[in-house]
């Protein structure tokens, strides 16, 4: 997921400059991030869940097995079936997200509902839902924030020159970027060395 938020960021510049004025606002240009920074960070919260749902870890989730024949929404799925929910579908699909291929963090802004990624919101569940959700949110997702708020806070970051990003993906039960993305970083921080 760093990977993909640090590809996206690379292909909108205006998004980057955002995120860096809103790091540098919250955490100053002579400090690092620090773990009480990252509930201010709600810009770069929203980039990460627009990432989410346009790159989800798990485009498939976990496959599901029900113990007893159901009837759900005129469809029969019998014991024993196999079931697989296609989460990357239906964060794009445009009947539920708004031009779903852009990527605009601003859907996710000022969202009275913080939490409705973790399972409780059918249209948008990057951690998947349910007794087979995953348990590692809290520590993924808060290792998530605060790695991508101390790279995009400490270093500028480009692409080598005359690189082409590429943004396809590499099917697995884990979505990975098909080309690894290779970025050149330089300093930004004033006082970087008092802070190492
Ligand atoms: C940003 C980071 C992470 C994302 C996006 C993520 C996403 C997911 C998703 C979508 C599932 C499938 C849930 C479902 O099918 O309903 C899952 C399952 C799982 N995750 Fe994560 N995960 C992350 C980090 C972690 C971490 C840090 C751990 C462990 C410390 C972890 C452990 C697991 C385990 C054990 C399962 C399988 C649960 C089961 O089948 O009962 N995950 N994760």
């Amino acid at each position: 997921m760093v990977e993909w938020t640090m590809a996206v960021l690379m292909q909108h510049p205006e998004i980057m400059e955002k995120v860096k004025k809103e790091l540098s606002d919250v955490v100053g240009v002579n400090n690092t991030v620090e773990e009480f920074h990252l509930s201010n960070l709600s810009y770069l919260n929203a980039v990460i869940k627009e990432t989410f749902r346009l790159h989800p870890a798990l485009p498939l989730l976990v496959p599901r097995c029900p113990a007893r024949s159901v009837h759900l929404n005129g469809y029969t799925i019998p014991k024993g079936s196999r079931l697989f929910i296609n989460m990357w579908c239906i964060h794009r699909d445009p009947r539920i997200w708004e031009n779903p291929l852009e990527f605009r963090p601003e859907r996710f802004l000022n969202d009275p509902d913080n939490s409705n990624h973790y399972g409780n919101d059918f249209r948008f569940m990057p951690f998947g839902s349910g007794r087979r959700k995953c348990p590692g949110i809290p520590l993924g997702e808060k290792l998530l924030f605060f790695i991508l708020a101390s790279l995009l806070h400490s270093f500028e970051w480009r692409l080598p020159h005359g690189t082409v990003l590429d943004m396809s993906g590499q099917f697995g039960i884990v979505m990975k970027k098909k080309e690894p993305i290779l970025l050149i970083p330089t300093p930004r921080l004033t006082n970087l060395d008092a802070n190492c």
